[in-house]
Formats: structure tokens, C-alpha cells, sequence
């Protein structure tokens, strides 16, 4: 099938899931308590803490709200308001260079080829859309974020759910059928194929290094670089 397409997953597809767990998400943990503190009452932040809140049954006590987001940081949530936040507190670390995002090499040139070939790019991370253009813009490979034509986060949808991905394609003007949607997460390659995309695989084997095989890869191809993508 041709593909007109490409959208692709960020942690554990472009870039190793241990940047985000032993780096970023340390990082938010840290800073988030002063964050909170210095920005609470600007309306962009007070938004997503009030929304902590109320889900939380009315907490009212700034405090206690970091407390529930470091939980879920340590769950690894994929929490819409978590992930707003989060992106907020990179910022300062990506503009104080802390740190750099990392990118697979195979990723960055894959996707300087494909849109030099005229293929369109888009992300879809659990990331908000904020911290995907930081991560982007501050990568191991420069600034990537003019390679991508456009960005989308769980204000779509789960990732586990076909919905969104009909909500994407429709988003870009292009038929399921015709992109093609690159993850590390089964589930996720499950509901974009549900939706009618073609997908691949990403066994990344730093991230899984027994590769997933067999029945557990639901059918999908597999692939461990971008440079076997095939496209
Ligand atoms: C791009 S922001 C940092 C990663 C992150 O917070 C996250 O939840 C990534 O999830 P993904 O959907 O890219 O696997
Ligand atoms: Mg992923």
C-alpha cells in the first residue's frame, strides 16, 4: 500500500525510553514544587492544577496537588493536565541546556529523508504539544521541528483508542489507509490499525531488549531502526 503519510510516536520510537524516565521525568519531579509555587496563579497552570483538583475530589491545597502529580510521575501516567505541566517545567531545562532530548540517529535521518522525499511528518506522543516541539527544537540532531508538519497529543484522544487516530487523519485531510504510524507500544499500533492505518513496530533494543515476537507483535511488522522502515 502506498504511504502518504508518516506519524510517528516520540519515547520509545524516536528516542530511547530511558532519556525520558531517568532524565525528564526526574527533572519534572524536582522542579515542579517551586514551579507550582512561582506560577500557580497564572491562568495557563491554575487550569490544570484546578482540573488535579477537582478529579481528585476538591483538593484545595497547592501542596497536596504536587504531591498527586509526583505520584502519577511515578506511575508514568499519561494524564493530560500531568503532561501539560510537564512540558511548562522543560522548558526551563531545555533553555538552561540542562539537558538535550535524545534522538536516534537512524530517526533523525529517516525523517530528513522522508521530508526531503515529500512525505509529511506527524507526531503523536502522550507529550503534550508544548514538550514535543521543545523536545524537537532541543534534540541530540539540532532542532528538528521544521521537518513536522504538524503535532498531536492526547487532547485527541488515548493512544489506545482508534478514535483518535480517526480524529488525526481527519485533522490532516488524509486517509487512514494512507499513513502509516510508527510506536514501540502494541496497543497503541492496534487502535491506529483499527482506524485503518499501516503501522510498524519500533523494538528499540535498548528499551526491549527481549524483542517482541510471534503473538506479540498482533501482527504487526517489526523493525529495530528507521532505516528499515521500507517507506
Ligand atoms: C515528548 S514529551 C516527553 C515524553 C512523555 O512525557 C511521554 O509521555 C511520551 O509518551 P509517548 O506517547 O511519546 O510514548
Ligand atoms: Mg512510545
Amino acid at each position: 500500500m502506498p504511504v502518504r503519510a508518516i506519524l510517528t510516536d516520540i519515547e520509545g520510537t524516536t528516542s530511547s525510553i530511558s532519556f525520558v524516565k531517568d532524565v525528564l521525568f526526574p527533572y519534572a519531579r524536582r522542579a515542579l514544587p517551586a514551579f507550582v509555587h512561582e506560577h500557580g496563579q497564572e491562568a495557563d497552570v491554575r487550569r490544570w492544577l484546578d482540573e488535579v483538583a477537582v478529579e481528585q475530589g476538591g483538593i484545595c491545597n497547592d501542596d497536596t496537588i504536587v504531591e498527586v502529580l509526583q505520584g502519577w510521575i511515578d506511575q508514568d501516567r499519561k494524564h493530560t493536565a500531568l503532561k501539560a505541566l510537564q512540558g511548562m517545567v522543560w522548558s526551563a531545562g531545555y533553555e538552561s541546556a540542562d539537558f538535550t532530548a535524545h534522538m536516534y540517529p537512524d530517526a533523525a535521518h529517516a525523517l530528513r529523508e522522508w521530508r526531503d522525499a515529500g512525505y509529511p511528518i506527524y507526531v503523536y506522543s502522550s507529550g503534550s504539544v508544548a514538550a514535543q516541539k521543545l523536545f524537537f527544537g532541543h534534540s541530540d540532531a539540532g532542532d528538528l521541528t521544521s521537518l513536522v508538519s504538524g503535532w498531536f497529543d492526547t487532547e485527541m484522544g488515548g493512544k489506545r483508542e482508534a478514535a483518535s487516530y480517526a480524529r488525526i487523519a481527519e485533522s490532516i485531510g488524509t486517509a487512514p489507509g494512507d499513513i502509516l504510524f510508527l510506536s514501540d507500544v502494541v496497543e497503541e499500533l492496534d487502535a491506529a490499525r483499527q482506524a485503518g492505518m499501516q503501522t510498524l513496530l519500533v523494538d528499540r533494543i535498548n528499551d526491549y531488549p527481549q524483542p517482541r515476537s510471534g503473538d506479540a507483535m498482533h501482527g504487526h511488522r517489526r523493525i529495530e531502526s528507521f532505516a528499515s522502515a521500507g517507506v
